[in-house]
């Protein structure tokens, strides 16, 4: 069977190339960004005064003239004055240009101001000082924010900064959350004694919300024609859909079989990994289809570990590093496969991330998952996982 990164490989081989479309910078917030945003001017885009207080000629205070004249004022917002007159200065404010002749600044809380006379009550003062230099953070031209940036508050600012009303952004993909069964009833309904209530969707749902994605909902029976006939639809007017459940070996587990009648190409079916064994991934043209399996925790897990690292990519971000976790207490596995424990995560003084396992009983059990914020993967290969070691843990919303 399929390796877990075997699997994940082919995922992200199988990227969707999603258009780009313009949106306001207001509504840039959690978008990935398509075209390079370069500086229009330096910055900062002059010598700008970095405290309040009064600028002078460093000079005239090396040459040991410690009361200057106040000759006027530089505020924020102000055309670049002169300080024409030696052994005086101007007052200047946080963010306006440096005045000419001038290069050092002091604050009002190292001077006294009487009757228009400045006098430094301080000993150190540096040439330059209090100056936030011209061009020392970026140059005119430089790139500021590259293809793939995930727009958050940072670079909204920098964006805003040089006049980006629009930007040119991944247009988000239609996506497609079903559910099947013929156990399932909706959420608004009392279930009879045999029937639960559907709640993978709605996770599914609240998990996208996280990349900016307004999923659709749907629920279709256990019925072949049924399923063939809403799938079809489904297709044509969605990039993306992640079905939940009917995808194992039962008498009703029709999804595999209708999506392959439907022309979706299988990628594969079934991965050596607990929970989740028996997910399902499949493309057709510009067209991606998750069937994950229908245990809720599987659902989760496949989701985290599977989909939505594909659908970043597929928005244009890099590749998120691995993370790591140290397991707070030994663990034992013995069957073959990967294995993903779900795992409390907390973060110790001495800098540690730790893992507490959080076994619960199957993965039918998603009452466990609220205390879960990560699944720990342990390799299939070994069998006893001890206290202190470092796994990569694949975080989830709880
Ligand atoms: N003979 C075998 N039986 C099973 C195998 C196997 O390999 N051989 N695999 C098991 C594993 S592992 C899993 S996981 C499940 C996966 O089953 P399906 O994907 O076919 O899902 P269903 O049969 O439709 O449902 C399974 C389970 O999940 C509940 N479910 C489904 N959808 C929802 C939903 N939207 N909200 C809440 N709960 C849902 C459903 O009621 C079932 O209890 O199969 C094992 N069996
Ligand atoms: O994915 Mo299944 O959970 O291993 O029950
Ligand atoms: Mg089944």
């Amino acid at each position: 069977m399929l390796s877990v990164a075997d699997a994940f490989a082919i995922t992200q081989q199988h990227r969707l190339t999603l258009p780009t479309e313009t949106v306001s910078l207001t509504n840039a917030s959690g978008r990935v960004l398509r075209e390079a945003v370069h500086a229009d001017r330096d910055f900062p885009p002059f010598d700008r005064v970095a405290m309040d207080g009064i600028a002078i000629r460093f000079a005239d205070y090396e040459a040991g003239q410690q009361t200057f004249r106040v000759a006027g004022m530089q505020r924020a917002g102000q055309p670049q004055q002169t300080l024409n007159d030696s052994n005086a200065c101007l007052e200047v404010m946080t963010g306006a240009m440096l005045p000419i002749a001038t290069d050092t600044v002091i604050r009002y809380e190292d001077v006294t101001i009487t009757d228009g006379q400045a006098t430094i009550t301080i000993e150190d003062i540096q040439t330059g000082q209090h100056i936030h230099p011209r061009a020392t953070d970026r140059r005119a031209g430089n790139e500021l924010l590259p293809i793939g940036t995930l727009l958050g508050p940072s670079a909204i600012a920098v964006a805003a900064s040089v006049g980006q009303t629009t930007l040119t952004v991944t247009a988000l993909p239609r996506v497609a959350l079903i559910s099947t069964g013929d156990e399932l009833v909706d959420v608004a309904d009392t279930p009879l004694p045999y029937q639960i209530r559907r709640s993978n969707t709605y996770m599914l749902r609240a998990a996208l919300a996280s990349l900016g994605i307004e999923a659709t909902l749907h629920h279709i029976i256990d019925d072949e024609a049924v399923l063939a006939n809403r799938l079809a639809i489904l297709l044509a007017d969605n990039e993306i859909l992640i079905l939940s459940g009917g995808v194992s070996a039962g008498k009703a587990d029709f999804v595999p079989s209708v999506l392959a009648q439907l022309g979706v190409q299988k990628q594969f079916h079934k991965v050596d990994q607990r929970p989740g064994k028996p997910i399902w991934f499949g493309t057709a043209s510009d067209k991606t289809v998750f069937a994950l399996p229908g245990n809720p925790v599987s659902t989760v897990l496949c989701m985290y570990r599977y989909v939505m690292p594909y659908l970043q990519t597929s928005l244009g971000l890099a590749p998120t590093p691995t993370r790591y976790a140290q397991l707070s207490e030994s663990v034992v596995f013995k069957p073959n496969v990967t294995y993903f424990l779900s795992v409390h995560l907390t973060s110790e003084p001495d800098g540690r991330m730790l893992a507490h396992p959080l076994p619960g009983s199957g993965s039918a059990d998603f009452a466990n998952l609220l205390a879960a914020d990560a699944f720990m993967e342990f390799p299939a290969e070994r069998s006893e996982f001890g206290a202190g070691e470092a796994f990569p843990v694949w975080e989830t919303l709880r």
